[in-house]
């Protein structure tokens, strides 16, 4: 991903300082990587709905200064995966952590260091490709010096138990805004000398809408796995950002249909009232708007292909 050469969306670099580049904030749930994100990010940014073009990533913010762009990619945690789309998402996570220029691991200075941050410091270790590690000490202003000076120390100790390097080891408030300009400043003195990506790509890319398409369908068998374990697929119709919102209050409208085989099934997708299609369409757009960052408004709808799975016309329309 840091080679402007291949890489660039069109933008020109300003001078030959000018450093761009990926970085992605990892950390257990509520380490502090969002408010992290808000406040780095603050008012110099679009909020990123739109991903640069070279990119398939979700971008999560973008800080632009004069001297270099640092684009935040977005990622959703590893999980135990317990279905195919899991281990797709997960490797889906490992690809992004291997493309990226740094990762930020962000460890919350008012917890003790647990098994899950060393696990996940273990799979940064193990990376097919490992980008620069940074360490961040998150809500510093919830801690004394001493307690801070103790979760530093059992920071860096981890380089010796998991054969990683932090490039730095960073203490930081989100909160007070304590060291979060000098971090930015860390941070994108970290990247390549690189061009100056712009997100203006419109969620085009076909493995994203597939991702959709089987988010959907996960929400769709929830409910009516026994009734109809394989008569229904997905087909996502159109993806695209809507026009005219302001930018920090993008939405990303999908249009997409549920395929079953009969019409009796449709009865049975759509349930009483509309009601278990509305909840598919509240779950769907949960986990898409989740995954993809960005506000969704989903349009779900049920088509009726007669024997989709026995026609070859239909399968192809399906993508199989
Ligand atoms: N005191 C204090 N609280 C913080 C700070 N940063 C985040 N928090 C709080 O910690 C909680 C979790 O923060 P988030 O930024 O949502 O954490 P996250 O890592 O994005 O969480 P997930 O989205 O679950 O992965 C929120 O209640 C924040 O207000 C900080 O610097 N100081």
């Amino acid at each position: 991903m840091n080679d402007p050469g291949t890489t660039g969306a069109g933008g020109t670099a300003e001078g030959k300082d000018y450093r761009s580049g990926f970085v992605c904030f990892v950390g257990r749930p509520n380490a502090g990587k969002s408010t992290l994100t808000n406040a780095l990010v603050g008012q110099k940014i679009a909020i990123a709905s739109d991903k640069p073009q070279t990119t398939r990533h979700v971008v999560r913010g973008i800080i632009s200064r004069p001297d270099g762009q640092l684009i935040l990619i977005d990622t959703p945690g590893l999980h135990k995966p317990r279905t195919l789309l899991g281990e797709r998402l997960n490797d889906l996570v490992r690809d992004t952590w291997s493309e990226v220029d740094v990762i930020a691991v962000c460890l919350p200075a008012n917890q003790r260091i647990g098994p899950g941050d060393s696990y996940l410091v273990e799979q940064l270790a193990h990376l097919r490709r490992r980008p620069t590690l940074v360490a961040i000490a998150t809500k510093t202003d919830l801690v004394s010096g001493e307690r801070l000076r103790e979760h530093l120390l059992k920071i860096q100790s981890l380089e010796a138990e998991l054969g990683i390097t932090w490039a730095h080891i960073f203490p930081v408030s989100a909160l007070t805004g304590d060291a979060v300009e000098a971090l930015g400043d860390v941070l994108l003195g970290m990247l390549p000398q690189g061009p100056m990506y712009y997100p203006d790509d419109e969620f085009t890319d076909e493995p994203e809408e597939q991702l959709v398409a089987e988010l959907i369908r996960e929400a769709v068998l929830e409910g009516v796995r026994d009734e109809l374990p394989h008569s229904i697929a997905v087909i996502v119709e159109e993806m695209s950002m809507r026009a005219d919102r302001p930018e920090d209050r993008p939405l990303l409208d999908i249009y997409a249909s549920m395929v079953v085989e009969r019409d009796s099934q449709k009865g049975i997708v759509i349930g009483h009232k509309g009601e278990r299609l509305r909840d598919v369409g509240t779950a769907a757009r949960h986990q898409i708007s989740h995954l993809l960052g960005v506000p969704v408004h989903l349009d779900l709808k049920v088509k009726v292909m007669k024997d989709w799975q026995r026609d070859p016309k239909y399968l192809n329309r399906l993508g199989f």
